[in-house]
């Protein structure tokens, strides 16, 4: 051996000593341990007993395959192992290893980095991620995850595939487009606008099934962010709140609406003449509120029964409506009163006209399941301002005049006059 090489030898012992990992030397055959800097002897708890690699590791089968990759490689770069030390506790290293002959025998120079902590964070981390999926899996709410750039779905979660009966695979390569209403399309616009800014929200979107069914569902949205808290990815939690939805428009339908007639009832009537009478008073003109009980109704329930009185309470109903403009608002207050409200007449002769109108059409014979029936009404008619500038008093001055009606014989109108005027009766 020349002076030089073995100084050189010599050199590369002692640095190896101060390296900053441990590093060991190992016969490439039997896998003993020949030599160790004071890292790997410090670290790893190395003495007398310990001669031999695979009793550093947990798994001795993995300290053989190490030796076989590094004698054919004449290298490893990366061999994740878990070491046994001294001190009976168990540690993740990196391993790496070079082949080196001497004039004897095959060394391999062993180098080891602690990775534990990392490992462990990894294991916590995939634990972490199973547990969610496992919830997520088990989920009744439907859960997507999508890219927040192009919208593409990235995964989704059973009860998403069964909401909307699509098999995953086919879910997966569909836009959020393809499954939502187009009436929904502009929701889905204004979120994707704020959700670079604030992404956490929720909503309501109309989606479509495969099955083409329309469905109503709540969306929770949340953003994931990567480690420069740049949004890279969303997710939804998705709600069917069909059921819900109809049932609130059942309870709002019902609470202004007349069964019935579908008509609007008194409640939403008060709704339709305080608007009428507030834009009344910004743009001027004038108002009739028309109060019609039908003569003579209860006769119809004698010999037709209630039902034959229904059916003829609605047929009523769309009488009154045909006479009307869509402006105008009719309303069923109860029993067998209507009131119609003309939102825009220019005299009391306009109101009077469509009275006229009224009583004509409820004259035609109206067929009911027990045989054919004539049915008159009476008719109170007040304005305003003429008459009342509120909606109570209109309606109490419209009833006064139906009053009349009733009294000066029925089948006619007559439009409210104060008590010492003449009264403007037709017949
Ligand atoms: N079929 C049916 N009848 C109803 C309903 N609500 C009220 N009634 C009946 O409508 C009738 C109303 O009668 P009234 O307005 O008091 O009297 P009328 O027979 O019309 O006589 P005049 O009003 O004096 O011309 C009563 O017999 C009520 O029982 C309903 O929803 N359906």
């Amino acid at each position: 051996m020349k002076p030089e090489f073995s100084t050189a030898n010599h050199l590369i012992a002692e640095m190896a000593q101060l390296a900053p990992l441990p590093v060991l030397a190992v016969d490439a055959e039997n896998g003993s341990i020949l030599a160790t800097n004071i890292l790997a002897r410090d670290t790893l708890g190395l003495s007398a007993e310990t001669p031999a690699l695979r009793d550093l590791f947990d798994n001795p089968s993995l300290a053989r395959q190490f030796l076989l990759i590094a004698r054919n490689n004449g290298f490893v770069r990366q061999f994740e192992a878990r070491l046994r030390l001294a001190a009976g506790q168990r540690v993740w290293v990196l391993l790496a290893a070079r082949l080196t002959e001497t004039t004897n025998r095959s060394l391999l120079i062993v180098t080891i980095t602690d990775i534990h902590e990392r490992r462990l964070i990894e294991e916590a981390l995939r634990e972490s991620e199973t547990r969610h999926r496992r919830v997520l899996e088990a989920a009744n709410e439907g859960y997507a995850l999508f890219d927040a750039e192009s919208g593409e779905l990235l995964d989704v979660n059973p009860a998403l595939c069964e909401l909307l009966c699509y098999p995953r695979d086919e879910l997966l390569k569909l836009k959020p487009e393809d499954v939502i209403t187009d009436a929904s399309l502009e929701t889905l616009q204004e979120a994707r606008k704020l959700w670079n800014t604030s992404p956490y929200r929720r909503f309501e979107l109309g989606l479509r099934r495969a099955t083409g069914e329309h469905i109503t569902c709540e969306i929770s949205l949340s953003a994931v962010t990567d480690s420069d808290g740049r949004i890279t990815s969303l997710f939804a939690l998705v709600n069917d709140i069909t059921a819900r939805k109809l049932n609130e428009e059942r309870v709002l339908y019902l609470a202004f609406y007349d069964t019935l007639t579908a008509l609007p009832n008194r409640f939403l009537f008060a709704e339709h003449i305080d608007h009428a009478l507030k834009q009344r008073q910004r743009i001027g003109g004038r108002l009739a509120l028309m109060f019609i009980d039908l003569d003579d109704f209860k006769r119809v329930n004698d010999n037709f029964g209630h039902d034959g009185g229904d059916v003829l309470l609605s047929t009523v109903a769309k009488r009154l409506v045909g006479c009307v403009r869509a402006s105008d608002t009719v309303s069923r207050q109860g029993g067998d009163e209507f009131i119609v409200l003309l939102a825009n007449i220019h005299d009391a002769s306009d109101a009077e006209q469509v009275a006229e109108k009224i009583l004509t059409a409820l004259s035609e014979p109206i067929l009911l399941p027990g045989g054919e029936v004539n049915i008159n009404a009476s008719i109170g008619i007040a304005l305003c301002p003429d008459h009342a500038m509120d909606a109570p008093t209109l309606r109490r001055l419209a009833d006064i005049a139906m009053y009349q009606a009733k009294f000066g014989g029925k089948r006619r109108y007559v439009c409210y006059s104060e008590p010492d005027d003449e009264q403007d009766a037709q017949t």
